[in-house]
């Protein structure tokens, strides 16, 4: 039986495909430059045009990677309808927030069976869809997925060996992306759990935010553990009963991602935590990073369809009060460590999981 699952050949495809990433920040920017590395024609749209001016120029994004230069051929462009009506295939880096409206507003210039894939960690605000939910409802008429997993933007162009899933229902879908992403550096795996592993992406946000501010309340590595574990107890356990497979979880895109985010100050969700861990308001702190962090977002929405579905999240519960109630750290902390709900199981099984 040929292992489905398996990367494909690191090697580069032989032939360049025309290509386009839409949205100019980090993610937009990693892409784009492995993309360019292995040897694609990058439409790359972003709105600003003294942005795409200056990546034509000197291949440099200054604000958001100044130490990288993008090689290869990309072409830097404002018009989104000549990004995606020059390519075979679409990378979307755009954050949550804005997902929709950018898809929704061009979907015209979407063709039939093109491949559409979401780079975007996040939830949308109403109605709680994931982006291939977003992308279905706008364009039907393309075939979706979703890449995710441990990305650290900084580490990726720097050609730090990381590895990451591409997740699509279509097979077809799965083999180009991993032929047009996979390199020396770059491993590309293969899941059918589509929900699941973008769902994950979103979820793992909040915990390192939880971590973040542990790290900067100096809480040592034990509660970095406990942290970790729980946390990924209750991502698995709210994903489970939304209907993703907790095998995901114990994967890159799951408990990968957990990882890195939790334990990186690369990672913004991370930082975010950190600087309200030593007293910042969450306002200034997000305006001192000056990119997104998703987790602030995701936090609310899982807070409230977690009590509609009844899947108990204390960590979530507890982040909630502390950004967006005035709670205490300290109390919040005292109060997860001697509630006395659930503490004798340490596993409480899915809904879904009947042994
Ligand atoms: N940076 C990473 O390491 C990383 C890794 C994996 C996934 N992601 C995900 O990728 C998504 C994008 O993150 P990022 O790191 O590129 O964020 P970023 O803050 O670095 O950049 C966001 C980009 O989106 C653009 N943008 C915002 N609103 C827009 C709109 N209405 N129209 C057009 N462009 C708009 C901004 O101009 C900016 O170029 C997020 O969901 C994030 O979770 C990021
Ligand atoms: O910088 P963050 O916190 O948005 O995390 C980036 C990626 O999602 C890490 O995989």
């Amino acid at each position: 039986m040929p292992d489905n699952n398996a990367p494909r050949s690191p090697e580069p495809a032989p032939t360049g495909h025309d290509v386009a990433v839409l949205g100019g920040g980090s993610f937009g920017t990693a892409m784009a430059k492995v993309l360019g590395e292995n040897g694609h024609t990058v439409h790359f749209w972003m709105r600003d045009k003294a942005q795409a001016d200056e990546i034509r120029k000197t291949g440099v994004n200054s604000r958001y990677m100044p130490d990288v230069t993008l090689t290869g051929d990309i072409q830097p462009t404002t018009s989104l309808p000549e990004a995606v009506g020059k390519a075979e295939i679409v990378f979307v880096a755009i954050p949550s927030k804005a997902f929709r409206s950018v898809i929704r507003d061009n979907s015209g210039v979407f063709r039939e069976e093109q491949i559409v894939v979401s780079l975007t960690k996040g939830i949308e605000e109403h109605g709680f869809k994931l982006m291939s939910e977003i992308l279905q409802e706008e364009i039907p008429r393309c075939r979706i997925g979703v890449l995710s997993g441990p990305n650290l933007a900084g580490e990726i162009v720097s050609q730090d060996l990381t590895a990451t899933v591409i997740a699509a229902k279509d097979p077809d879908v799965r083999r180009t992306v991993q032929e047009l992403l996979g390199c020396e550096y770059l491993r590309v795996y293969a899941n059918v759990d589509v929900y699941g592993v973008e769902l994950a992406g979103a979820l793992k946000n909040i915990y390192a935010i939880v971590a973040g501010l542990a790290s900067a309340r100096d809480l040592g590595e034990n509660a970095k553990a406990m942290l970790i574990t729980r946390g990924l107890a209750e991502m698995s356990r709210f994903a489970v009963s939304m209907g993703a497979n907790p095998m995901t979880f114990m994967g890159l895109a799951g408990v990968g991602d957990l990882i890195v985010t939790c334990t990186s100050p690369k990672s913004r969700n991370y930082r975010v935590g950190y600087a309200v861990g030593r007293g910042k308001a969450l306002d200034d702190a997000v305006a001192e990073l000056g990119q997104v962090a998703e987790g602030i977002y995701t936090l609310k929405l899982v807070k409230e369809k977690s009590e509609a579905i009844g899947i108990y999240m204390p960590l979530v519960r507890g982040l909630y009060e502390i950004l967006y109630e005035g709670a205490s750290i300290s109390a919040v902390i005292n109060s997860l460590m001697m509630s006395v709900q659930n503490s004798d199981v340490e596993f409480i099984l899915p809904r879904t999981i009947t042994q």
